[in-house]
């Protein structure tokens, strides 16, 4: 991955496997957003490829590659919801743009898809009228509202407090496990690791490439790389 010459990672190698909660991991600047941004067909890699099933997404043809961005649903540290829309409109923005579904048909998956994040009832708010915690879920109902397979989150506790942080990792953890939908999350909330990781990929911003990878709480356990170490202790093992 790079910009312009700019290096940000090199020697990528991981797989992400149905009903993963696939965490990205590492210390600031390493290149933890960049790399989000390429699994969802924002950034094209300078080099090398990026499989759905044994797919390039990048060298696909234009209809199948939209086929495979409709699959994810992508969930974005700032900006989750217009402020000027309400909840039942940012959720159904998405369906009324790639969808031929009644206005109908629309609301009640939009009431559907609020309901399973836990703001049932709430479809006529503003974003300013919830709370932080809140508004991420109702972002979640949005990344929802195509029913994708996969579903990619940057930093989706940044801002919240811990106990609002840990009810959306509870939430992410049952839409796995009710939906059977991989999920993909960028994050340095140690917490959340443990609590929802199954399995990731650590970058390390120094060598440019990544140096660990697999079930975070095992990592924690056996790993003896000390940058590793230094991580997930939140630095306090020895580097
Ligand atoms: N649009 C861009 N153009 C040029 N360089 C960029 C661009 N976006 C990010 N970078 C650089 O790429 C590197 C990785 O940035 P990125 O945001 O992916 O890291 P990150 O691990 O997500 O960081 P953080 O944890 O601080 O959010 C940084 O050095 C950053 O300055």
């Amino acid at each position: 991955m790079a910009y312009g010459d700019f290096v940000i990672q090199k020697d990528l190698s991981f797989t992400i496997n149905r009903a993963d909660i696939f965490i990205i991991m590492g210390g600031s600047g390493c290149g933890k957003s960049t790399l989000l941004r390429h699994l969802v067909g924002l950034k094209a890699p300078a080099k090398g490829q990026i499989l759905y099933d044994d797919q390039s997404l990048w060298e696909a043809a234009p209809e199948d590659r939209d086929r495979i961005l409709r699959n994810c649903g992508v969930m974005f540290q700032s900006g989750a919801l217009w402020s000027s829309m309400t909840l039942a409109e940012n959720v159904a923005l998405p369906l009324g743009e790639y969808t031929a579904l009644s206005p109908a048909d629309i609301r009640e998956i939009v009431s559907l898809k609020l309901a399973l994040v836990g703001l049932a009832g709430f479809e006529d708010y503003y974003p300013s009228e919830i709370s932080g915690g809140m508004q991420k879920r109702a972002g979640l109902a949005r990344a929802m509202a195509l029913d994708p397979d996969i579903l990619f989150f940057d930093e989706p506790s940044a801002g919240l407090d811990p106990v609002s942080a840990r009810l959306l990792d509870d939430l992410l953890l049952e839409l796995r496990d009710s939906l059977g939908a991989t999920v993909v999350v960028v994050t340095h909330e140690l917490a959340s690791i443990f609590a929802i990781g199954s399995n990731s990929v650590f970058l390390d911003p120094e060598t440019k490439t990544m140096i660990a990878g697999g079930n975070p709480n095992v990592l924690l356990a056996e790993s003896d790389d000390p940058r590793v170490r230094k991580f997930l202790t939140r630095g306090k093992a020895e580097a």
